[in-house]
């Protein structure tokens, strides 16, 4: 077996794996609007108003957000339920409604469930490790691995809040946090690496493990990424324990990896979604053709020199082009920071931080914040490289996901691509026949049509 980085520090596994081998603040529930404005950049202030119509959208049988029952009328507990309300969710969406009672069900049976980006996934896992957790049993009973830092601190946020009026308690296995030498909390979120560390030198006892949980399935469960470390954090559970329930969510499933993930999870009940049903309505997306990959970094300045957006994320392929974009815009007298994974703990931290809270408006990033970033107020998200995965075909499942990163529960939000070549130019339309949507286009030279096009895109 080979062992290589990626780029973002995971150690992978080159072999093929066997499924038969052995707190930052919560972010505002309801407001779509930036938070804390500065006069510090030109970024930071935004003209545009953002239409949050939760409402309207909870009550459209069409969308991924409607449902026809109550959180009441899930099986939750009367503390779960004044978690919920008091994170200011109303109603659930499709996914939690459909997900929830199999979930809950007992005896506890396996899910693989995909539902759009911003649709939440999160609260539907949530809710199952708190649900299982026996509060009288000092001892790990949920393990929650997801792909990135950032994610497993997003999440524990969720199940703290979810969790506020229950005895439930919670530990971090993600690198550089401080821990004892044995965990006894009931749920631990984390990631794959530090996970299977932490069992391996039995700082975890997984003997009374009842809840596994996969965010960002697919990709943990990929061959080429975290899938190693993953199998290893299950088949140690499975050591001592073969009652286990395990709960796999993602928005993209790609075939070669759901026959896996079936395996994996076997016997799971599945929620499917159709490649046509993947989009997000409320993302507007958009491409600029720029002349060649020099242009680029110029047509960047001008869109944030006509455009005062909420927050936005630009996805650049290595981290070199994101620590250099951000270079030359720091230049530019804009206000923007990178993040990826060769940063140290410490100032990732500090930077999705900043970032969450609205003091930096601009985040300049590679795959590492592809998934699952919930900030609400990012409202445009832009593909300076297009998404290739490692053999360098177009990607469109981290496609979906990095737009994804706007537009989040019903808002609005718009995405730009970034092609400059014929190469780029295919990358793009792999992406709309993959998805079966048109992606149009923006007038790089006219900017008074610019503004107005993306300006009408965020209002509608
Ligand atoms: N029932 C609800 N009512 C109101 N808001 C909700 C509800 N459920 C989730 N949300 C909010 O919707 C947002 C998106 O949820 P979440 O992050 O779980 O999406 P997701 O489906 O996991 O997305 P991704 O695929 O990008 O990871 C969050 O801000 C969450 O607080």
């Amino acid at each position: 077996m080979s062992l290589q980085k990626d780029d973002d520090g995971f150690i992978t596994a080159a072999a093929a794996l066997s499924v038969n081998d052995p707190p930052p603040p919560p972010p505002p529930a309801e407001s779509a609007e930036p938070a804390g404005p500065s006069d510090a950049s030109r970024l930071l202030k935004s003209s545009f108003d953002v239409h949050v119509t939760l409402a309207d959208h909870q009550a459209d049988p069409n969308s991924p957000l409607y449902s026809i029952k109550t959180f009441d009328e899930l099986g939750l507990s009367p503390d779960l339920l004044k978690g919920i309300y008091g994170m200011g969710f109303s109603k659930p969406s499709k996914i939690q409604e459909r997900a929830l009672p199999l979930l809950l069900a007992n005896p506890p049976q396996n899910m693989i469930g995909q539902s759009q980006s911003g649709t939440g996934k999160t609260a539907a896992f949530v809710l199952t490790m708190l649900s299982r957790v026996d509060v009288s049993l000092n001892a790990v009973q949920a393990i929650c691995i997801t792909p990135t830092r950032e994610l497993a601190r997003q999440i524990m946020t969720v199940v703290n809040a979810m969790g506020k009026f229950t005895q439930v308690t919670t530990e971090y296995a993600i690198r550089d946090h401080n821990i004892g030498s044995k965990i006894t909390q009931h749920i631990v979120v984390g990631t794959p690496g530090t996970m299977s560390d932490f069992i391996r030198r039995r700082i975890i006892d997984p003997t009374k493990v009842k809840v596994f949980v996969l965010d960002e399935a697919d990709n943990m469960l990929d061959q080429n990424g975290l899938g190693d470390h993953t199998l290893r954090v299950k088949n140690e559970i499975m050591k001592h324990n073969k009652n286990f329930q395990i709960v796999l969510f993602s928005a993209t499933f790609p075939d070669t990896v759901r026959t896996f993930a079936s395996k994996f999870a076997p016997r799971a009940n599945e929620i499917r979604l159709k490649a046509e049903e993947l989009s997000v309505e409320g993302i507007k997306q958009f491409y600029m053709d720029c002349k060649d990959e020099d242009a680029k970094f110029q047509v960047l300045v001008e869109l944030y020199n006509i455009l005062t957006i909420g927050s936005s994320i630009i996805f650049c392929k290595k981290r070199e082009n994101a620590d250099e974009i951000a270079r030359r815009m720091v230049a530019q007298g804009h206000q923007v920071t990178s993040l990826h994974g060769a940063k140290d703990a410490m100032e990732r931290d500090r930077t999705i931080d900043d970032f969450r809270e609205g003091k930096t408006k601009v985040l300049i990033t590679t795959n590492v914040a592809a998934r699952g970033l919930d900030i609400l107020q990012v409202n445009m998200v832009i593909n300076y490289d297009m998404p290739v995965d490692a053999r360098g075909q177009p990607d469109w499942e981290t496609y979906l996901h990095r737009v994804g990163r706007t537009g989040r529960f019903g808002r609005t939000g718009i995405a730009i691509n970034f092609v400059h070549d014929k190469r780029t130019w295919q990358d793009m339309h792999a992406m709309e026949q993959a998805l079966g949507m048109n992606i149009a286009r923006i007038e790089t030279n006219d900017f008074d049509e610019m503004e107005e096009t993306l300006k009408k895109s965020l209002k509608a």
